[in-house]
């Protein structure tokens, strides 16, 4: 596929604002025309002046006209920038959105194979980085390029062979800037790769310090972070070795026009074939031909590292998305599940092996077996956070990937082990389970999982503002909210990933309870390691490296596979207060047959 431009992609964000770019250019264009005339002029005067014009009215007519173009050219400037500053905010806004939103569209494993500290540095600051580039190269930029241009062409009707002799110290400088940029732009790009992982450090550093603390580890993680800004900082200064000599060479012929004029120059007017008035305002043009290119040439090392970001930003933007229909072609009937030789692979690493099985609706399922064995992956794949990468699974008779992921995720109520609660209310954490529900539907759903009274207890109550992954509340508390979110839902399908994980054998109770009213009537799939939570479910897997060792009701397994038997037998052993009324599945069936 071919690769797309910085210049097109900036285009595509800056959205129904790239008007504002184009008025920016051509503000800019009309700013360097004002910026013109006055070299015109001073070359007038000059002529004028050598000619032995003593007229004072028309050296000052002349004065007043170039302080005339000074403030049009400086308003010309400021509203070209302004625009471009507009048209460039959207562009970022635009990034944004592109790559929060992308997160969300493709596989969950493609967002967890990088550190989450990465995406963080791209979508904030490496976003940010581009703002004063991007807003100002517009504008200035094309004035600072256009300028030298229209004066070196003015330059080559006065006489073509100063105007060419601007060239000769310009190609020198060329052709260190060029050195310059080939050995640069690896080098940037190790620079690039060295920030990222200091800031990943960082941010490991940061979400780590609990453990870091608790077992003693402060100085080793220290270090590591102090490794990382060594290197950082090192792969800086070794791209500035290997550049500082060419830049320099670079910045010190590019502006020095007078090399090439002032010897061509004299030497035409003393053949004759020049004459002063016009060597002087070559002089003078030459002269104005420096600032500008110093300014443009400046801005190609912020082009470069603009190219690098966008590198990163497009390299998640296209990733490809989980491809999904947006209607709603084929209803489901029902909510069965059916998997077949489901085959899954995290990288490289096949971790389901072709899995087969079927999901009644309206029953309990249990998933039990060892750790690692591949309980959750089967979960989440159901939940559609993965497409597997061999066979299929069904839903009501659809395969999942025919399915809109809207009307999908609507289906299932999926309470993962380590459920995230965000930075906002109590109440906000809970209505993610469907947008628009009512403060009362909310409270209703906290009632029924057994929250509503912790809740009323903490400071603000339900607007109560809980910490960064809801780090202000209990293990078992985080996790009732999030049962509630997922009642709140009331999807068809609930899956359970150790609901009771978090939770003391006191308020074990508490959030059985609650999972038991949020079961009525669904499809239930539970993981669970306290095998007593699930013996009274309608079918138990038994899942053991990534195949289906035996599948059946708790006496059938009991009696058929040794590695359930093995199980129990070890759970029984070290259970001493699991009784049956802390079971879901039983407390479930308690409730159906109550209500
Ligand atoms: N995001 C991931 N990337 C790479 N490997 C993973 C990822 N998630 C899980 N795995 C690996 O896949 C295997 C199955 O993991 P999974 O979480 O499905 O097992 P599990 O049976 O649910 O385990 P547990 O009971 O301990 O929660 C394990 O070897 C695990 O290390």
């Amino acid at each position: 596929m071919k690769k797309r431009s910085t210049f097109s992609w900036v285009l595509e964000f800056a959205g129904r604002k790239k008007s504002y770019y184009v008025g920016s250019v051509l503000l800019a264009i009309l700013g360097v025309a004002a910026s013109f005339i006055p070299y015109l002029l001073i070359a007038d005067v000059v002529g004028k002046l050598l000619s032995g014009n003593r007229d004072l009215g028309y050296y000052l007519e002349s004065v007043i006209l170039m302080g005339v173009c000074w403030i049009v050219r400086v308003a010309f400037h400021s509203i070209s920038t302004t625009l471009s500053h507009v048209a460039t905010f959207n562009v970022l806004g635009g990034i944004r959105r592109q790559l929060c939103k992308k997160l969300s569209t493709i596989p969950l494993g493609s967002v967890l194979d990088d550190n989450s500290g990465s995406y963080k540095n791209i979508i904030v600051e490496r976003v940010d980085a581009m703002e004063t580039t991007l807003a100002h190269i517009v504008p200035e930029f094309t004035s600072n390029i256009l300028l030298p241009i229209v004066m070196f062409i003015y330059l080559l009707t006065l006489d073509w062979r100063v105007g060419l002799s601007n060239l000769i110290p310009a190609f020198i400088g060329v052709g260190f800037a060029a050195v310059m940029m080939a050995k640069s732009q690896g080098e940037f790009e190790v620079t690039v790769q060295k920030t990222k992982y200091l800031n990943d450090t960082a941010v490991e550093y940061i979400n780590g310090i609990e453990v870091i603390k608790a077992f003693g580890k402060t100085g080793s993680s220290y270090e590591k972070f102090v490794n990382a800004a060594r290197e950082g900082a090192d792969c800086f200064i070794n791209w500035m070795r290997k550049c500082i000599w060419w830049q320099a060479g670079s910045v010190s012929f590019m502006p020095a026009t007078f090399l090439g004029v002032l010897p061509v120059g004299l030497f035409l007017v003393r053949g004759g074939s020049l004459t002063p008035e016009n060597f002087i305002t070559c002089v003078i043009l030459s002269a104005g031909l420096i600032s500008p290119l110093v300014i443009a040439f400046s801005y190609m090392d912020d082009i470069m590292k603009m190219q690098t970001i966008f590198g990163e930003i497009t390299e998640i933007i296209e990733r490809k998305d989980m491809v999904r229909p947006s209607e709603l072609t084929k209803k489901p009937v029902g909510s069965d599940i059916e998997l077949k030789g489901v085959k899954f692979s995290y990288k490289d690493k096949e971790i389901l092996h072709g899995i087969d099985m079927e999901i009644k609706q309206g029953q309990v399922n249990a998933f039990v077996g060892p750790s690692g064995s591949g309980k959750s992956t089967i979960a989440r794949l159901i939940d559609s956070l993965w497409d597997v990468d061999e066979g299929s699974i069904t839903y009501g008779g659809v395969n999942i990937k025919d399915l809109p992921l809207d009307y999908y995720t609507s289906q299932i109520a999926y309470v993962a082990q380590d459920n995230y609660l965000f930075d906002m209310t109590v109440m906000d954490n809970i209505r993610l389970g469907r947008e628009g529900a009512t403060d009362e539907e909310v409270i209703n759903a906290a009632k029924a999982s057994g929250c509503h009274e912790f809740i009323l207890g903490l400071e603000n109550g339900y607007d109560t503002v809980v910490g960064g992954a809801g780090g202000h509340l209990s293990g078992g508390e985080r996790q009732r909210i999030c049962i509630a979110r997922a009642m709140l839902k009331n999807a068809p399908v609930v899956i359970l990933d150790e609901a009771t994980a978090y939770t003391d054998p006191e308020n074990e109770a508490i959030v059985q309870q609650s999972v038991a009213k949020l079961v009525q009537g669904k499809t239930l799939i539970v993981i669970a390691h306290r095998l007593s939570t699930i013996q009274d479910a309608d079918k138990i897997f038994v899942i053991n490296d990534g195949r289906i060792e035996a599948s059946g009701s708790h006496a059938q397994l009991l009696s058929e596979c040794i590695l359930y038997r093995k199980m129990w037998d070890a759970h029984v052993a070290s259970r001493d207060e699991d009784a049956p009324e802390n079971n879901a599945a039983s407390a479930a069936r308690k409730e159906a047959a109550n209500a």
